[in-house]
């Protein structure tokens, strides 16, 4: 996250931290809690790494330094990509992890709730959150990063692309002035949107030119857009 400050414990418990473990285990991707069973990130995060047994998910954490060989740690049981994803920037790029058991909710681990179609234009503030770089040449951040971030129009988005198709099941948010995004490290993970005083999933970290660059917005993949294919693949 690029222009974000640190966040507190417990203020974003749906956030978790995937690593994979090769030769070394490290940071992959981020990821949110949707179920007691269910993980929701980037299709992007799985390519090469289809292996269940590689992966480790990390719940409850603030700090990537908590992370010890006795942290609670939730393996995968079942990864599932959408069908149509080919690659970040053409979309559907979104995928689901089946967690080896059931996870016990607490005030440092549970689910946020998915949207609903329209809810878009409702949201009253929206925050991105992660572990990634705080700039384009950076590395992962000890503390989980969190910013706020105003939602932009397709339309506005897409003329900010000229070479790529912005679609309806794609989401961005950015500042014009730039300096404030995601970064390296935070795909797969939230953009968070409160309405109603609850907060909703409205976002998956994606994909960007560059990291806060002006006039190059995030691109996130709009989630009210895949309930049905969500609720299709965890009933
Ligand atoms: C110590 O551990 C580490 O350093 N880990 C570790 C550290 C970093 C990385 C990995 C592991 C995963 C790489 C492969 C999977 C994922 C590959 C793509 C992924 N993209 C993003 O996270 C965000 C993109 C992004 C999203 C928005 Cl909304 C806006 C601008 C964006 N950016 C444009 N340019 N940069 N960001 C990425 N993630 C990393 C890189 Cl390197 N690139």
């Amino acid at each position: 996250i690029v222009g974000g400050v640190n966040a507190s414990v417990a203020e974003w418990p749906w956030q978790v931290s995937l690593h994979v473990k090769l030769s070394t285990q490290s940071h992959l991707c981020g990821g949110s809690i949707i179920s007691n069973q269910w993980i929701l990130t980037a299709a992007h995060c799985t390519d090469d790494l289809v292996f269940p047994e590689i992966w480790r998910i990390y719940t409850g954490i603030l700090r990537q330094s908590e992370i010890k060989q006795d942290t609670s740690v939730f393996k995968v049981k079942e990864i599932i990509v959408h069908s149509k994803y080919r690659i970040s920037e053409t979309g559907y790029d979104i995928a689901l992890l089946r967690l080896d058991r059931p996870m016990n909710f607490s005030d440092l681990q549970q689910p946020l709730c998915l949207p609903t179609e329209g809810m878009n234009t409702k949201y009253t503030e929206c925050w991105v959150t992660g572990w990634g770089y705080t700039k384009e040449r950076g590395q992962v951040h000890d503390t989980l990063q969190k910013l706020k971030i105003p939602l932009i129009s397709n339309q506005e988005c897409q003329t900010r692309y000229q070479n790529h198709r912005i679609t309806d099941k794609m989401l961005c948010a950015g500042y014009t002035e730039g300096g404030k995004d995601a970064c390296k490290g935070d795909s797969g993970g939230p953009l968070s949107c409160k309405y109603q005083n609850k907060w909703y999933l409205a976002g998956i970290t994606s994909w960007g030119e560059g990291c806060a660059r002006p006039e190059q917005p995030g691109v996130y993949t709009n989630v009210a857009e895949f309930k049905d294919w969500i609720l299709e693949k965890t009933s």
